[in-house]
């Protein structure tokens, strides 16, 4: 069996004795009923997640930035060159990107994973070498990628869940980084909610009309020749590198029962392909934010998906996710650490 259908068979969904659990504990904690709000349902998703309540509080989280680039830049999608990916990479593996220095806030590893950059990169000890081609090739014209190549990257973000919780990490978070990536986001947000592209294509790193209209024409094209039956071929036709590396990493997570924190419009896109596979294996995820693309949105309410933040960023890199962090980890502090009414003596309504 291959690693991938390995791994969707490993995957249970959450627990939900633990979950109702929590839910009951969270009605006898010092506070009206329900005014933690989104945090009690995220509490009661963590007990699940770990299958007892309280949920232990994550201590170690870790960033997985997966970066890859693009055939679509041909098509003039976006105003920056393509070499920017692999610069960015460079100032991940320095430290010195936004997502560095806020993973540094948290405490967060970064760990950038090369699964699809053009250029060769440096050595470097938080950069792994797991490049399966360099680039794809223009999702306007054709595949973007073998299936083949597809299902090698999806195993890539597996192994690399794989890793990162072998080495102690108790909460991941995504992170992409891949010129010309919110085409192909926006190209499989609209193939897998069947949305129009025009209502899923945005502005990605700040493009003008016409290129935004060049965009949108780019993902309509490609999805008038999309066979959608299968969500493998869906990725491997209008997908990157760094979004099947993102669906594998997320189906890796929940095959290891961690939690994973979803950055922006990348993350969510690779999440639709990666519940396409396996829904159960979405019990694992929190939306740590929803980006400006319009397409984030659209993913997440498909997913039924509430975002922790809306703080209008568009960054990418994973910044988004971090942000929550502290909010993941207080869901879990609460059930473990508020008093109940019966224990501080206090009086109920
Ligand atoms: O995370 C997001 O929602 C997001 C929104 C817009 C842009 N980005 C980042 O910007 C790059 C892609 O933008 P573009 O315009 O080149 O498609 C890529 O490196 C992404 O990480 C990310
Ligand atoms: C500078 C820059 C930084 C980024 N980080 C993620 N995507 C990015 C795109 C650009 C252009």
């Amino acid at each position: 069996m291959s690693l991938l259908s390995e791994t969707v068979v490993a995957v249970r969904p959450a627990c939900q004795r633990a979950v109702e659990e929590a839910d009951a504990r969270q009605a006898r904690l010092t506070k009206p009923p329900g005014a933690m709000g989104q945090l009690e349902d995220l509490g009661a998703q963590l007990a699940g997640i770990a299958r007892t309540c309280p949920p232990p509080v994550p201590s170690r989280p870790a960033v997985a930035v997966f970066a890859g680039d693009h055939g679509v830049h041909a098509q003039g999608v976006t105003p920056w060159p393509q070499e920017v990916t692999a610069q960015m990479v460079a100032n991940f593996a320095a430290g010195g990107a936004v997502v560095n220095a806020l993973a540094r806030q948290v405490g967060a590893s970064v760990t950038v994973v090369d699964v699809g950059v053009a250029a060769d990169l440096p050595d470097a000890p938080n950069l792994w070498h797991r490049k399966v081609a360099r680039g794809t090739r223009d999702l306007a014209e054709g595949p973007a990628m073998t299936r083949e190549q597809a299902q090698q990257a999806l195993e890539t973000g597996i192994a690399v869940a794989g890793e990162l919780v072998d080495g102690g990490a108790d909460l991941l978070v995504t992170g992409d980084m891949g010129i010309a990536n919110t085409t192909a986001s926006a190209a499989l947000i609209a193939a897998l909610t069947r949305s129009e592209p025009a209502e899923v294509t945005g502005r990605g790193t700040g493009i003008d009309d016409a290129t935004l209209q060049r965009k949108t024409a780019v993902v309509e094209r490609a999805l008038n020749r999309l066979d959608r039956s299968e969500p493998l071929t869906v990725l491997a036709e209008v997908g990157g590198f760094e979004h099947a590396a993102l669906a594998g990493f997320l189906l890796g997570s929940a095959a290891r029962r961690v939690p994973v924190v979803l950055d922006g419009v990348i993350a969510v896109s690779a999440a639709l392909v990666a519940s396409a596979l396996c829904p159960d294996a979405a019990d694992y995820w929190v939306a740590g934010h929803v980006s400006v693309e319009p397409g984030a949105r659209a993913a997440l309410d498909h997913l039924g998906m509430e975002p922790l933040l809306d703080l209008h960023l568009r960054l990418g890199e994973g910044s988004g996710a971090v942000l929550a962090v502290p909010l993941v980890q207080s869901a879990a502090r609460l059930l473990s650490e508020v008093a109940t009414f019966d224990s501080a003596g206090v009086s109920g309504a």
